[in-house]
């Protein structure tokens, strides 16, 4: 493998892709020679993103403009429903080139449940087999061999680190799960849309997409997978609160099999003992968004409920790097035999 790896960045004039640029610049095996956007197509990218104008980079171009001969590895920053036609139009003329989906495209095994929560057709069904769902941490080894990554949406991301080893341990009751997470505005992406106007997220909190919002299926294909269940159901409802970026999800669990809420503290401490990003916060010490902001960690604990046989756990991650550009660099690092932490261990923004 060459020293650098040739990278695209699709979407590179939205929040993951800016993001996904930002830390790419600084990544030792990375070269980027293709940026595209879509209304800013045309433009540099210093013009698109002042914070950007201190290196030297690709000016956008339109997706049908780059030269995919030229890249190794494509990065999607894509909003759903456009990533599909695009990554089978590649794979057909590359099928070496390996792609990193930030969008929700590939992440649904079922093309009849994406279908279902996204309401479109899946136009790339016989590539969606291939896909490995990029929740690092979980599916490492099947990530390291793929050449399609669906990286998790934010949310999922948050809950699952948080959940999955306590469902995979048996302490949890996988039909009673109540989620509440809340999101920073850039996690609604940046083009212009009524509820994250100043005027109308600066000073309020709203909850969306009250039982219905798409990343339930997410989880519940993820979780549903570790207890052999088809058709789980949890309860999950997000919220928008007033700050750029971050997110943190609060889940309310039934214990089971005597496990204690310790019991259930002490299961993510050893899942997670030799994982670079995922912190297990100290015996009582709540996760807070300003423990990770601006960087790839997680930030996790469980705290007991009044209510007997009940725990409250709590995730928290920056959702444009963990949530999103982070996790799909780490994802790259795997795939391509690279220090896992590579590129992506700055430390969180404080205050
Ligand atoms: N924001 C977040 O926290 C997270 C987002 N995601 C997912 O990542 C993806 C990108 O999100 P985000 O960066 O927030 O979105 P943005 O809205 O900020 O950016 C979208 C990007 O896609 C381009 N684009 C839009 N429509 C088309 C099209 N028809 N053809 C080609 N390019 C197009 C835009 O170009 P232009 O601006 O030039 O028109 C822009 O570069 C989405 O699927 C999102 O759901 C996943 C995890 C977290
Ligand atoms: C605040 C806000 O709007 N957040 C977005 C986050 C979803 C996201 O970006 O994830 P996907 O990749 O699955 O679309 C939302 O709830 O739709």
């Amino acid at each position: 493998m060459a020293d650098k790896i040739r990278i695209g960045v699709l979407g590179a004039s939205g929040y993951t892709g800016a993001d996904l640029v930002r830390l790419a610049v600084r990544h030792p095996n990375m070269e980027i020679v293709a940026l595209t956007a879509n209304s800013h197509a045309g433009k540099p990218m210093r013009q698109v993103f002042r914070h950007l104008a201190h290196v030297p980079l690709p000016d956008l171009v339109k997706i049908e403009d780059a030269d995919w001969g030229s890249v190794d590895a494509v990065f999607c920053g894509l909003p759903h429903g456009t990533t599909q036609a695009i990554t089978k139009k590649i794979f057909e003329t590359y099928p070496q080139v390996k792609i990193i989906d930030m969008s929700a495209d590939f992440r649904l095994r079922d093309p009849a449940t994406y279908k279902e929560w996204y309401g479109l057709d899946h136009v790339a069904t016989d590539i969606q087999p291939e896909a490995v769902y990029g929740l690092t941490e979980h599916y490492r080894a099947d990530i390291a061999k793929a050449r399609l990554i669906a990286c998790p949406g934010c949310y999922p991301t948050a809950v699952l680190l948080a959940l999955l080893p306590l469902a995979g341990a048996g302490q949890i009751d996988f039909t009673d799960l109540v989620i509440d997470a809340k999101s920073g505005v850039s996690g609604a992406g940046r083009s212009l849309k009524e509820n994250v106007l100043f005027c109308e997220a600066g000073e309020g909190m709203s909850p969306y997409a009250v039982g219905k919002h798409r990343h339930m299926a997410e989880i519940e294909q993820e979780i549903g997978k570790v207890g052999g269940i088809q058709d789980l159901r949890v309860n999950f409802t997000p919220h928008l609160i007033p700050m750029s970026r971050g997110e943190l999800c609060t889940s309310y669990v039934k214990l089971v099999g005597g496990a204690t809420a310790a019991d259930l503290r002490n299961t993510l401490v050893e899942a997670y003992a030799d994982e670079p990003f995922v912190t297990v916060a100290d015996e009582g010490v709540l996760p807070q968004t300003q423990m990770v902001r601006g960087s790839n960690y997680v930030v996790v604990n469980v705290v007991p409920d009044r209510i007997p046989g009940r725990a409250i756990v709590i995730s928290t991650l920056d959702n444009l790097v963990k949530g999103s550009a982070g996790q799909a660099i780490q994802n790259f690092n795997v795939a391509y035999g690279l220090t896992e932490t590579t590129g992506i261990e700055q430390l969180p923004l404080f205050p």
